[in-house]
This record gives C-alpha cells, sequence and structure tokens, in this order.
C-alpha cells in the first residue's frame, strides 16, 4: 500500500500548490538551482531564454524557466538549515507525492540540487572571489540527527575523527557529516573550483567563530578548524546549508552539491561587500554545467 500524508503533514494550499513554496507540481523541473538570497533569483533567471512562472512567498522566490534547451528553477532558501528542511522536503514532494491523492507516486524521480552561494574561506587557497565545491559537508545544525538513517548516510569515519582533532565540545550539540554527489562535483566543479570540507553552520556569529559582544565558548575553535586534515581534505569554507541540503538529497534519493563564492576571508580578516556584481561568474559556470 502507498504511504498516505495526512493533511496535517503534507499541507497543501487551496490551489494545490505546497505550503511554503506556494509551487505546484507542474511548476518544478527536474534540475533546481538553490540560492539563499531571494535577490539572487532573477540574477540566475535573467540568464534564461524563456521564463515559465515566477512564484514568491516569505523568503521562497522561484523563477522556472529554459537555459540552453534545459529546463530548470531556479529556488531562494532563505538563510539556514531550518529551510532547507522546508526546501527539500517539499521540492521532494511536489515530485514524488501524488497531491490529488495524497499518496506516494510508484516511480521515484530524482531532482538535481545545485547550492550557489556566499562563503567565509578558512584556508590560504581561499581568498575573497575562489569558488569552493563541496565534497563533503559537516553540519553544525544538528537537522539531519532527527532522521532515522542518520548513521548510514553520514561519514562516520570523518565525523570521528573531526570531533578528536577539535576537541569538539558537547554542549554545541553532535555534529554529521555528509557527502556532497561524486557525479555533481565532477560535472559542475570540473577542474577549476578548489574542492574540499565545507562546514554548514547553526549562524554567522558564534557558530562560525565571530566574536562580537558575545564572548565565544570555544574561541580555539576555528584555528583548530583550520588545522583539520584528514584523508587529505581540509576544512575550507563556512556556509549556512550545505549540510542539511546533502544529508536530505542522501536521505530521499536526490543529486545534490554545493558551489559557494568566498567573500569573506576569515585569515586575513578581509571582507567583499560588492561581491554581488561578481557572483554572476559563478552563476554562468554553474548553468553551463548542470
Ligand atoms: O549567500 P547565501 O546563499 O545566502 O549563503 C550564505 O550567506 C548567508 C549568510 O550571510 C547564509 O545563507 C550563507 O550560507
Ligand atoms: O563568512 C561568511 C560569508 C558568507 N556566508 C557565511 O555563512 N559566512
Amino acid at each position: 500500500m502507498a504511504k498516505y500524508f495526512a493533511e496535517s503533514e503534507l499541507i497543501i494550499n487551496e490551489d494545490g500548490s505546497c505550503f511554503h513554496l506556494h509551487l505546484r507540481p507542474e511548476q518544478v523541473a527536474d534540475k533546481v538551482i538553490l540560492v539563499g538570497d531571494p535577490g539572487r533569483v532573477a540574477l540566475v533567471a535573467s540568464h534564461f531564454e524563456e521564463k515559465e512562472c515566477e512564484v514568491s512567498s516569505r523568503e521562497f522566490h522561484a523563477i522556472t524557466g529554459t537555459y540552453q534547451g534545459k529546463r530548470i528553477t531556479v529556488q531562494s532558501t532563505g538563510i539556514g538549515c531550518d529551510n532547507i528542511d522546508i526546501v527539500v522536503n517539499e521540492l521532494d514532494a511536489l515530485k514524488n507525492i501524488d497531491f490529488k491523492t495524497r499518496t506516494e507516486k510508484p516511480e521515484h524521480t530524482t531532482l538535481t540540487l545545485v547550492r550557489i552561494g556566499t562563503c567565509g574561506g578558512l584556508q590560504p587557497e581561499c581568498p575573497e572571489g575562489t569558488f569552493v565545491a563541496s565534497q563533503k559537508s559537516i553540519g553544525f545544525d544538528g537537522l539531519i540527527n532527527f532522521y532515522a538513517r542518520r548513521n548510514e548516510i553520514c561519514d562516520l569515519e570523518t565525523e570521528a575523527e573531526f570531533k578528536r582533532q577539535v576537541k569538539w565540545i558537547d554542549q554545541i550539540g553532535n555534529p554529521y557529516c555528509v557527502d556532497n554527489n561524486k557525479e555533481l562535483l565532477e560535472q559542475i566543479a570540473a577542474d577549476d573550483m578548489v574542492r574540499g570540507i565545507t562546514i554548514a553552520c547553526g549562524g554567522f556569529y558564534g557558530p562560525q567563530g565571530r566574536e562580537l559582544r558575545a564572548p565565544l565558548a570555544d574561541p580555539e575553535l576555528n584555528a583548530k578548524i583550520e588545522a583539520f586534515e584528514y584523508k587529505g581534505l581540509r576544512v575550507n569554507n563556512f556556509e549556512m546549508e550545505s549540510s542539511a541540503l546533502a544529508g536530505l538529497s542522501l536521505l530521499l534519493g536526490h543529486k545534490a552539491l554545493t558551489c559557494c563564492m568566498v567573500i569573506a576571508n576569515r585569515r586575513a580578516k578581509r571582507a567583499n561587500t560588492g561581491y554581488k556584481s561578481t557572483i554572476d561568474n559563478l552563476i554562468k559556470v554553474v548553468l553551463d554545467r548542470i
């Protein structure tokens, strides 16, 4: 018997769209570009030859169109892994649940989900402007810990070694390590993006080691993260969504990758606030390769 989803669990709006994204099933392409900033959606869609539909609700703004013959949806997520929980579950539901019968479809559709974001760079080879692709993501956000099969999809070895090397303090909550999709990594990072581990943090300030007026629980954590190395991989960057995106995609059978442009150089303590004109270069690369 196909799994049934009650009204309170899968909320469908009166117009047949999913609760938060306000998209209807036919409006979503199988290739989806995810961006944090709703304002970045129009920039991505400015490259489309044709626009099919545009839907906006809260921080979730989407445009579906065509780029070089490929049907693509660009969807903003807003900031944080809690929003990724909403976006990925609703995109998956739009493809894999029949909204009329509220049951799981017999055929599974695999989505290609590529996040184009901004990030902070932690290594000398990641100054401002660098394009960084996430080979693995470590989540400080805790989202995947709520799901069954968590240990099956996580890289438990890297997780344990990370906690050991950085002398992890338990009050922060359990970090998890997940792989981004290998095939997408080869296709999109190709040979010109820096690859490695990305940490997705549950905040921009304290969780990324930024101390404004509130002192940090572990002021040495960033130095230990910068020094972490395991099986030839180091932590290149901090952002706020890649772990939940990669983890939920593994749980739901989708392909996901995060690519970011460095806008804050955490080592040199510099930031590029004029990045909005240069992130278009990363957008074009991803659109060409997706
Ligand atoms: O530029 P976006 O995609 O929003 O990504 C980064 O920027 C935001 C923080 O400023 C977080 O969402 C972080 O992941
Ligand atoms: O330092 C940074 C820059 C962008 N986004 C982040 O999450 N961190």
